[in-house]
């Protein structure tokens, strides 16, 4: 075919007539580029022309794509960003009735947009305490004399936002005392999700009057707040190495005051967050090793299937777009085969997977083929992760809250990165099939990260949704077993690191089923092959990009399969069986059944 030319008009503009046009997937009529949702996209719904999306929206129950905080349209696909603004989308509307009812339905669903926790939670330094301690500090003596740019540059070091240094340095130059300084309180009260220390760490104040007195008075709070150490990690560290009595008593008071304000948003809510668990200095370090592990990192799989037997992993983008690692080591219970219990005696973690192991070494070993374990293997950083993680959650949370009163073990730890570019991880619940996890552990690792690049932890409460940025040592966890979640979809990298806790009896149940099945023959028997024949076909079918008339090929492909691979299949899909379930097949029911393939546990 000629290629299209595009004349220049007498103006000196181009002939837009001339553009190159697309039907539109849903009204057939041609369009431009321009007119399309986002012509970029390969996936299906992307298809469609703004006109027939913004119709698609007006009617009452439309959802249309709607998806992104502005309001904006955007796809809903992983692995897509493509977004369209209100502005645009009105502005190919002529009906006026219409506008009306797109403008209505996006004030909807932004009066239901959840709310967003951008400040602590529970202990750690929340921002009304960052302000205060950071006043305190520019008010000592050997501090407020010298240069602004260096004490400033020296706070940020120490994990003081630059909107809370901003603040007190303003309140400290109207000369006003920080308590009466309200105005930065209350734009922080909003944001802060539980009530931590508000009565129990408010200075004493009240008999104060003089700027000296106050001075002092808040530099206490500067010594155990700020200049002790600015976030938990270290605070634990330090009570752990410290033979200072008064130290580790400081330690332990911020540590427990953290654990309180957890515990309690865990029991009233089935989830809570935590700000400044880990500070820049261990967030840096992790980052290096997830870095050079990340190449090691495979598209992540999840269960389907019904029940914790009968079922397969299965890699569905659309539903779950991360990557993953699994870390082993540094357990609390000492687990594995003697090479690992090597290198967890002492204290070390390495990939769970031997020939990841393998792989790392010999790319950092540059050909040795025997893994140096004292230098490759142990990664230091993110063992100091687990181990503040184990530190706080086994000793300090779970003795605070019943429900985690038995939890003395853990899941290996999954390092995750999405990608960016769309990727989510669609509503779910952890554990739907009693496998022992009773509390979902994570912690972020993201700088610099807002609002716009999505990737939220979206907490579906009893109260509403409730979104948590993934930002860079922040602590989030929720109940595993109780609590529906996603993450929603992320437009930049977004990496964390989880690890689930057991409840001891639970597990112990689930250990001894998984046994008990494998004794028994209950469980599926099939060669690795078929297992993987099933599988491959399953993510075939979970492909959105999977036009329905390919239907019938589908039932042809499912007719070859091994038996075993179709009784596999049929459990993933809870039907009795496979091929008469695809026999009876219309194209209009593949959307059903790949809704039980993807559906994870969540109605
Ligand atoms: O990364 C997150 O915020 C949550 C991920 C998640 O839900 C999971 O891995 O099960
Ligand atoms: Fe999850």
């Amino acid at each position: 075919m000629a290629a299209q030319v595009l004349e220049a008009n007498e103006r000196g503009g181009f002939d837009l007539s001339a553009a190159p046009t697309t039907p539109c997937a849903i009204c057939a009529t041609p369009r431009t580029s321009d007119e399309l949702l986002a012509p970029s996209c390969q996936h299906p719904r992307h298809g469609a022309c703004k006109k027939c999306m913004a119709m698609a929206l007006a009617r009452p129950q439309g959802r249309g794509a709607i998806d992104r905080d502005d309001g904006s349209m955007g796809c809903v696909a992983a692995g897509c960003d493509g977004r369209i603004a209100l502005r645009d989308l009105l502005s190919c509307v002529d009906d006026p009735k219409v506008q009306k009812q797109v403008l209505q339905r996006v004030k909807e669903i932004r009066a239901a947009k959840p709310q967003v926790v951008d400040a602590t939670s529970a202990g750690g330094l929340d921002r009304r305490k960052q302000y205060l301690a950071t006043c305190a500090f520019l008010l000592k003596p050997d501090i407020s004399g010298r240069d602004r740019d260096t004490i400033n540059a020296y706070l940020q070091r120490n994990g003081v936002p630059t909107d809370v240094i901003e603040a007190a340095r303003a309140t400290l130059d109207r000369k006003e005392d920080p308590r009466a300084s309200t105005c930065f309180l209350e734009a922080a009260a909003p944001v802060v999700n539980v009530e931590v220390g508000g009565q129990a760490h408010a200075p004493a104040f009240a008999d104060l009057d003089d700027e000296e007195e106050l001075a002092s008075a808040l530099d206490a709070e500067a010594e155990e707040l700020l200049v002790e150490a600015s976030d938990l990690t270290t605070v634990m560290a330090r009570a752990d190495l410290s033979k200072k009595k008064a130290t580790k008593r400081t330690a332990k008071l911020r540590v427990g005051r953290a654990a309180d304000g957890v515990a309690e948003s865990l029991q009233e809510r089935g989830w809570a967050c935590l700000d400044g668990f880990c500070g820049t200095d261990l967030v840096q370090r992790v980052l290096r090793e997830i870095g050079g592990l990340e190449p090691f990192y495979d598209p992540s799989e999840i269960w389907v299937g019904s029940s914790s037997t009968v079922g397969a992993q299965v890699v569905v983008p659309s539903v779950r777009g991360d990557k993953v690692l699994w870390m082993c080591g540094a357990h609390p219970q000492a687990q594995g085969d003697a090479n690992s219990r090597a290198i967890r005696e002492k204290g070390g973690v390495e990939p769970c997977d031997t020939d990841v192991k393998r792989k790392f070494a010999l790319a950092k070993g540059g050909g040795v083929s025997k893994i140096d374990r004292s230098q490759v293997a142990r990664f230091p950083s993110v063992r100091d992760l687990f181990k503040a993680m184990d530190a706080f959650v086994l000793k300090e949370l779970c003795p605070r809250v019943e429900r985690l009163n038995d939890c003395a073990s853990r899941s290996d730890g999954m390092l995750a990165i999405y990608p960016g570019g769309g990727a989510r991880f669609q509503a779910h619940v952890d554990n739907t099939t009693d496998d022992g996890r009773r509390l979902t552990v994570l912690c972020y690792f993201n700088e610099k990260w807002h609002e716009d690049h999505g990737g939220a932890l979206r907490l579906h409460g009893a109260t509403g949704p409730v979104d948590v940025l993934p930002k860079a040592g922040r602590l989030a966890c929720f109940y595993s077993d109780l609590m529906k979640h996603e993450v929603r979809p992320t437009h930049r990298p977004r990496a964390s690191v989880t690890l689930w806790y057991y409840s001891a009896s639970e597990r112990k149940e689930a250990v001894a089923r998984a046994k008990e099945s494998e004794a028994t023959g209950d469980a599926l028997k099939a060669s690795d092959d078929e297992r993987a024949a099933a599988r491959m076909f399953a993510e075939k079918l979970c492909d959105p990009n999977l036009a329905s008339d390919d239907v019938g090929e589908l039932r042809k492909e499912a007719e070859e399969l091994p038996e075993a691979s179709r009784a596999i299949l049929a459990g993933m899909a809870g039907v009795p069986d496979f091929s008469l379930a695809l026999n009876r097949l219309e194209s209009d029911d593949l959307a059903k059944l790949r809704g039980r393939f993807a559906k994870m546990g969540v109605e």
